[in-house]
């Protein structure tokens, strides 16, 4: 028999799956304390919730029959993946089943903000008849930036394209010819926000989202801006969105999701140009019950042995390809997110190419890590080893594998190249007996580099002074070279020169080095 803790609350329709099958023995019990969790936990073998319960590493340490954790909606992010990971715990989610809830909702608060209606029915409650204050605007013909072009995103550019409004777009993984088929626009970031007059926010919370709209952004903004966020809390900088209503920049916000949760003392939602919503994208019956069993149907699954349908993180590989390959892995996946960082438009085709010693080894499952290395800057926790091939292909990017035996120089060899419309970079890496994983040729040329740390990538012209005015630059900024690295194509050509620093180099200190004449490029990368 397993013990099932639903500890958030689930369509108890959808939970049939569980209901049904004979060895499971569930126990709802919702809205506990922390500590209440942390005490209850031991003895469950599967746990679900939704936004609420924060499922941290204190409580998956206390949790030691833990075997999956499910998710009934999206956003994995108040769950502690990491500590999951560690401790052989499978978190599974429901990606597909809000979708339509959430679109729906960004709508509905599109449309209250554009006509006032929360607003004006708080008036009319207090028994006013006031009609000319709620004057508002028509969205036909207005244009809805849209940030994050996900399931979500692309749901809302099809129902605001029913209300005549233009659209336009901004994702990492967005084409022209997707932007084409959808008959939306496309542009980078500071277009969309230049172009929008209402904006809405569909990506999830990352390292790289998180403030991503900040008082810089709302500088760049259309005045008498009116912008949504039904993603998650945090993607708008909610002090820098206070002030941007203050001084008259931002003209309306609708807000689902909050930096802390329950939101309901803050001084947002004074303004009366703020309307609010408890976190409620995803609160339909529909969309409960949808997500409800698919986790339900995930957890039975895999409780009673069986492949989970969407997993989060690590599933455990058999032991014989462990074995050999897992010394590999992280240089796999490390070479990804160094091709990332060096990937400057949108990727159409990755080609990964194996060499030597891994000439007759099952190699797919390094291959599934290069490609999460690559796409996890912008797809966050959501992307790993068993997804990563299936969301490349779903951001139109096409995967290619091949091996040879002869590695000229090298016992084995991983290389990653990503072609996009605009040329192709590439990174290669082996591992040196003895002494670890690194990186050997980048783009062609010769380096020997270990992929940990902060790496500064320079591509600039073969003359003499080059290393000089660089060293003197970062010493300006303070910033310590731990090891320096130089090739070039030939005498007087392109070089490239790859340094290890002691910390991270913010845009500002990049810029500065960009300025002297003979840089082409500049890429700060962190691994
Ligand atoms: N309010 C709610 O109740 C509710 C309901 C469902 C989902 N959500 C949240 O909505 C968000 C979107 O969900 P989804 O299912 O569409 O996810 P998704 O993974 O399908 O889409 C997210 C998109 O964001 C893009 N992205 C990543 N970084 C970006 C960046 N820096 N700039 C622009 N785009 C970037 C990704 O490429 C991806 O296409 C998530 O944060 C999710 O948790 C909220
Ligand atoms: O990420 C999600 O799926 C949404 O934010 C919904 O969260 P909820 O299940 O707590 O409503």
């Amino acid at each position: 028999m397993f013990n099932i803790l639903i500890a958030d609350p689930l369509s108890e329709d959808g939970i049939q799956p569980l209901r049904a099958a004979d060895n499971m023995n569930i126990v709802v019990d919702t809205g506990l304390k922390p500590e209440e969790l942390m005490e209850k936990i031991g003895k469950f073998d599967a746990l679900l919730v939704r936004s609420q319960t924060k499922v941290t590493r204190e409580i998956i340490e206390q949790a030691s029959n833990l075997k999956i954790i499910a998710r009934a909606g999206v956003g994995v992010d108040n769950i502690d993946l990491e500590a999951a990971t560690e401790n052989g715990i499978i978190v599974v989610n429901a990606p597909n089943g809000n979708t339509n809830s959430a679109a729906e909702h960004t709508m509905a608060m599109i449309m209250s903000l554009s006509r006032n209606i929360p607003q004006a029915y708080l008036s009319l409650k207090e028994k006013k008849w006031d009609r000319k204050k709620y004057v508002g605007v028509e969205v036909k013909n207005k244009t809805l930036g849209i940030v994050g072009l996900g399931r979500i995103g692309a749901e809302v550019a099809y129902r605001a394209k029913g209300q005549r409004m233009n659209v336009i777009a901004y994702d990492p993984f967005l084409t022209k010819e997707k932007a084409d088929n959808m008959g939306i626009g496309y542009g980078t970031l500071d277009e969309v926000l230049e172009a929008a007059d209402f904006i809405t926010i569909h990506t999830p919370l990352l390292k790289e989202t998180k403030h991503m709209i900040d008082s810089d952004a709302f500088g760049k903004m259309k005045d008498g801006v009116q912008i949504v966020n039904c993603a998650r809390g945090g993607i708008i900088d909610e002090d820098a969105l206070y002030h941007a209503i203050v001084s008259g920049k931002v003209a309306g916000a609708a807000m689902d999701v909050f930096e802390e949760e329950p939101f309901t003392d803050h001084r947002l939602l004074e303004l009366p140009e703020v309307i609010a919503t408890p976190h409620l994208g995803a609160s339909t019956f529909e969309a409960q019950e949808t997500v409800a069993i698919d986790v339900s149907h995930d957890v039975a699954g895999f409780l009673n042995g069986e492949p989970v349908k969407n997993p989060v993180n690590l599933p455990s590989l058999p032991k014989e390809i462990l074995n050999t390959i897992e010394p590999y892995f992280n240089l796999s996946e490390k070479l990804g997110e160094f091709l990332i960082g060096r990937t400057e438009d949108v990727a159409e085709e990755i080609n990964i190419s194996y060499a030597g010693d891994l000439y007759d080894v099952e190699v797919a499952p390094l291959s599934r890590n290069a490609v999460k290395g690559f796409l996890k800057r912008h797809l966050g926790d959501h992307v790993n080893d068993v997804n990563a091939l299936y969301l490349a292909e779903r951001k139109g990017i096409s995967i290619h594998e091949n091996k040879t035996a002869s590695t000229k120089g090298f016992t084995n060899l991983i290389s990653v190249e990503v072609v996009m419309k605009s040329g192709k970079r590439s990174v290669s890496g082996t591992l040196l007996n003895g002494l670890g994983a690194r990186i050997v040729k980048v783009d062609g040329y010769n380096v020997d580099v270990t992929p940990k740390g902060h790496i500064v990538v320079i591509n600039h012209k073969d003359i003499p002074g080059v290393i000089g005015k660089m060293g003197s630059l970062l010493a300006r900024h303070e910033i310590n070279i731990a090891t320096m690295q130089v090739d070039r194509s030939d005498i007087g050509g392109n070089a490239i020169m790859m340094l290890t620093v002691d910390r991270h180099l913010d845009e500002k200190e990049l810029d500065t080095l960009k300025e002297l004449e003979e840089i082409y490029e500049v890429t700060a990368i962190d691994l």
